[in-house]
């Protein structure tokens, strides 16, 4: 009976301990299923899958990446906020990227407005992109400012600084990588077909003269892949202000490119400079004279001379939306103090551009590393390159705290 009991007692032991074995693996599956869900909707298309193509080139497999649904997603890209800048706030910018980097493209134009080589993409729901291919390495730049071919990843890089320092008005771009052969090809205007020429069985050339470079140049994209910068094309009209006679100013009156003399003379220390400035209208308006502060602030950074001031009518017909476009000639080689005169002149700021200097001055590597890592064009800079916007925001930041020694805290900050 003893022999019995104690026999029952192992098996139920067993059956016990063999249950909790089951128990176990069965909370472990569980466990791992929804952590697969909660990833794969947490990515929800933003997974960056890759998949390798015939010619061993990494490209996004677009049945994994894309969102699916393209005319929402682009119309609430497209509801304008009036006010405050170029898209909402909350936007969920992580998808509107993902949209823009893998949607179709349906068609593909040749964009003939200034000077940049650049392309219009039309996207799957309608959507319309300027494109501007990187035509030169990361590492090439001309010696002069404001000249040679641009680089369609300072226009990205300029984004993401537009964005972290709060001013959410550029339009949106990111990189974006695309195959000729798969997806320009098939859709490109005759004019567009014409004019790239395949060599050796891969390679897509062109001809192409970049400003104020001598003669022109042929450019290739090796096996036919293409790098540049996305950025989403308004359906507004962009205005740009410009001095029509001697009794008008704009932006550029004001720093580097001033031919006028009497501001050459600001430039150069007198104190009147900032009188005279907002004096002048549309600088009279708060709005206007705060705008121009703030792209005193992102061109310093950038060391970005080719900045104008550049507007849209808003919905209601009437307000002017101050926007920021055309970084491509970013980091001009040679330093452009005179580019901060309108903040170390004025010392005047507002709040919210004033704190995220002084945040950037700590953490702009961090912040840039983050909101770029998945970026197709991603290390938009090199590491010297880099550093020269570090050491800008630095000596931006020097500028203010002689504002804030001189005029004292509370005299400088707007809001
Ligand atoms: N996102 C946009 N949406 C609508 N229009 C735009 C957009 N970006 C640029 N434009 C228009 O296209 C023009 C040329 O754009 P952009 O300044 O980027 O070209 P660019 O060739 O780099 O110019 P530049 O030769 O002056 O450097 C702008 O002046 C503006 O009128
Ligand atoms: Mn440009």
């Amino acid at each position: 009976m003893k022999i019995l009991l104690r026999h029952i007692l192992r098996m139920c032991k067993l059956r016990f301990v063999r249950r909790l074995q089951q128990f176990i693996l069965l909370l472990f599956t569980l466990a791992l299923i929804a952590l697969l869900g909660v990833y794969a909707t947490s990515n929800n298309s933003l997974v960056i899958s890759v998949r390798k193509i015939e010619n061993h080139t990494l490209m996004p497999d677009r049945e994994l990446l894309c969102p699916k649904q393209l005319p929402e997603l682009w119309a609430e890209l497209n509801s304008l906020n009036d006010s405050y800048g170029l898209y909402p706030e909350n936007v969920n910018m992580k998808l509107i990227k993902s949209a823009i980097r893998c949607a179709k493209i349906i068609k593909v134009e040749t964009l003939k407005v200034q000077n940049s080589f650049k392309w219009l993409l039309t996207l799957e729901g309608e959507q319309k992109i300027l494109y501007k291919p990187l035509l030169l390495q990361k590492d090439q730049r001309e010696t002069k400012c404001n000249t040679g071919c641009e680089h369609p990843e300072y226009e990205v890089t300029a984004f993401v600084i537009n964005r972290l320092l709060g001013f959410n008005n550029m339009p949106i771009t990111t990189g974006r990588q695309i195959s000729w052969f798969e997806e320009i090809y098939p859709v490109a205007t005759q004019d567009i077909k014409s004019r790239m020429k395949v060599k050796n069985n891969t390679d897509v050339c062109f001809h192409w003269k970049c400003p104020y470079v001598e003669g022109i140049s042929e450019f290739c994209f090796r096996r036919g892949i293409i790098q540049g910068s996305a950025t989403v094309w308004l359906n507004k009209t962009v205005n740009i202000f410009y001095a029509y006679n001697s009794t008008d100013y704009q932006y550029h009156d004001f720093h580097y490119y001033s031919r006028r003399a009497i501001f050459m003379q600001y430039l150069q220390g007198d104190n009147r400079y900032c009188s005279v400035f907002r004096s002048i209208p549309p600088y009279t308006e708060d709005r206007m004279f705060y705008h121009v502060i703030d792209m005193a602030v992102i061109d310093y950074m950038l060391n970005n001379v080719d900045q104008r001031h550049t507007y849209i009518i808003g919905d209601d017909g009437k307000t002017i939306v101050n926007i920021m476009i055309d970084f491509g000639q970013s980091l001009c080689p040679t330093p452009n103090t005179v580019l901060g005169a309108p903040i170390y002149q004025c010392c005047s700021i507002r709040n919210s551009t004033f704190k995220a200097v002084y945040r950037l001055r700590d953490t702009l590597e961090q912040e840039f590393e983050k909101e770029t890592r998945d970026d197709p064009l991603y290390p938009l800079l090199l590491p010297n390159f880099f550093d020269q916007i570090k050491r800008q925001t630095k000596e931006l930041a020097t500028f203010l705290d002689f504002c804030v020694t001189h005029k004292g805290l509370e005299n400088i900050i707007i809001d």
